[in-house]
């Protein structure tokens, strides 16, 4: 009822919110049903992977970009089955091994993870492409997005915008795996601060010697850039081994035994990467159907009369995540044919 007192003035007024998020794609027509601060919407005629979406409409995300963009905001989150776990973000100085960390991950278990491709205004590295190791972007344009409400975070770091867009975060949990973002600091302090739940981990090198030798072996940089990510690299180790930010230092000094402390803290150590994964309960939902709420349980009905009714529940109490990204954690049980069950 609270939402409907908040969505009626706006509709009366035909107030226009920023809409934020990847919006569904058309369909044969919808069903919506409210759930507290956002709305269920079940598409008809869609895939199964596409069926559930929810239109979130005064969420702790909608109300930080209502007050950042000075706008009415609501925020599009498309349901995902299965219980992909939280973002992973890896934070620490130029140079240190986050990106030589996360390729060995997800080279181990390719389909565990994937990679947040960021958004960024510096020039491409010789080997680096265009939409796999980053979304190279001009200055204005990416500047434009920023404003439009595109990122998640973003920083100014060693002289360029770096920044992860909401999209990139998707993109991992749609194909169901669990999403790494390699960022720097200021950005892992966004994230953060955003409602996004993620585990935090900071890599540190063994000494400033080492971080230089590894940076100049690189041979990526100019003399100028390797002199200012190292000024920068001191103030990054300063705030990330003493702030809040992160649950985990790694400290990264032999390859080998880092990429085992990682996969450790992750709860890897000892898995089975070619263990098959449990495949996720997959139910299409029928075209003609209707959406009603009882308690938490959101019910699917087909069939018009009582005895031929086919009822399917979502458990809402059980859902992760949201807006930025995907709400995870969809758990399909077809209940049989009878409401009285429930009631
Ligand atoms: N434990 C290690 N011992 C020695 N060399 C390492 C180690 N980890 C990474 N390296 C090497 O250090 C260099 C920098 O590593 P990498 O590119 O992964 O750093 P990064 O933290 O991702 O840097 P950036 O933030 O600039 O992208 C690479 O040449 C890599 O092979
Ligand atoms: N805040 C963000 N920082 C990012 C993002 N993508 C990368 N980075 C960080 O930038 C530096 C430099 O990277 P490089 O590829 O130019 O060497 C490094 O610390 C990355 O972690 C981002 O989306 N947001």
């Amino acid at each position: 009822m609270e939402l409907v007192k908040q969505l009626l003035p706006l509709a009366i007024k035909r107030v226009h919110p920023t809409v934020l998020g990847t919006k569904p794609l058309s369909c044969k027509g919808h069903s919506a049903v409210l759930c507290e601060n956002r709305i269920l919407v079940v598409k008809k005629g869609s895939k199964s992977d596409d069926q559930i979406w929810f239109l979130e409409v005064d969420t702790e995300y909608v109300r930080q970009q209502r007050k950042k963009l000075g706008t009415e905001v609501v925020a599009w989150s498309k349901g995902v089955i299965g219980n992909a776990e939280k973002p992973i973000v890896i934070s620490g100085p130029s140079g240190v091994g986050k990106g030589t960390l996360i390729s060995m991950l997800m080279k181990e278990f390719p389909s565990m993870f994937g990679f947040s491709v960021s958004h960024t205004t510096r020039a491409p590295r010789n080997m680096e492409k265009d939409g796999v190791h980053y979304h190279f972007t001009d200055k204005s344009v990416m500047e434009k997005e920023i404003k439009n409400g595109k990122f998640l975070e973003f920083a100014s770091v060693h002289g360029n915008l770096y920044g992860t867009s909401v999209e990139a975060v998707e993109v991992v949990a749609d194909a169901g795996k669990r999403c790494i973002l390699d960022i720097d600091v200021q950005g892992a302090k966004s994230v953060r601060a955003s409602s996004l739940e993620a585990i935090f981990i900071f890599v540190s090198p063994p000494s400033m010697e080492e971080l230089e030798k590894r940076l100049r072996d690189r041979g990526t940089e100019t003399e100028e850039q390797i002199l200012k990510r190292l000024r920068n690299a001191k103030a990054e180790i300063e705030q990330g081994t003493s702030s809040n930010i992160f649950d985990f230092m790694l400290y990264n000094d032999k390859l080998e035994e880092s990429y085992e402390k990682l996969k450790k803290l992750l709860g890897l150590d000892g898995f089975v990467a070619a263990s098959p994964k449990s495949a996720p309960k997959e139910i299409n939902l029928p075209v003609d159907h209707s959406v009603s709420k009882i308690d938490d349980k959101i019910i699917i009905s087909s069939g018009l009369e009582k005895e031929t009714k086919n009822l399917i529940m979502l458990d809402v109490s059980s859902l992760k995540g949201g807006a930025p990204g995907r709400t995870r954690g969809l758990d399909f049980q077809v209940i049989g044919a009878s409401l009285d069950k429930l009631c």
